[in-house]
């Protein structure tokens, strides 16, 4: 089923901490930063595994630690609940990298 675009109440109640609005488009954004290229890259190799599984794909800039995350769901030009599982689970792999 085609995704559709989260309500005002989704948006309030299911956008994890740390992510915000970005300004121009329907989309959310988090900068994280990591102790090393290789932290970022481990984190990277697991959103891209998860993402082809999701079928759904991160817009992303790294420079060596430091890693750039824009979520948004082309298919409804806008945010989705793909999106927020996405995010979702970003936090998990980034809370597992950061255990290291
Ligand atoms: C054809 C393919 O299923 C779609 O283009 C998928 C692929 N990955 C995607 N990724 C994102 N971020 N948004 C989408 O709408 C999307 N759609």
């Amino acid at each position: 089923m085609a995704p559709t675009k989260l309500t005002q109440e989704q948006r309030s109640t299911l956008i994890p901490a740390g992510w915000t609005l970005v300004e121009g488009r329907d989309a959310i954004k988090k900068s994280f930063s990591f102790k090393d290229f290789n932290q970022a890259f481990s984190l990277m190799t697991r959103v891209a595994l998860v993402a082809e599984k999701m079928d759904h794909h991160p817009e992303w800039f790294n420079v060596y630690n430091r890693l750039e995350v824009t979520l948004s769901t082309h298919d409804c030009q806008g945010l989705s609940m793909n999106d927020i599982n996405m995010a979702n689970k970003i936090e998990e792999f980034v809370s597992e990298i950061l255990k290291q």
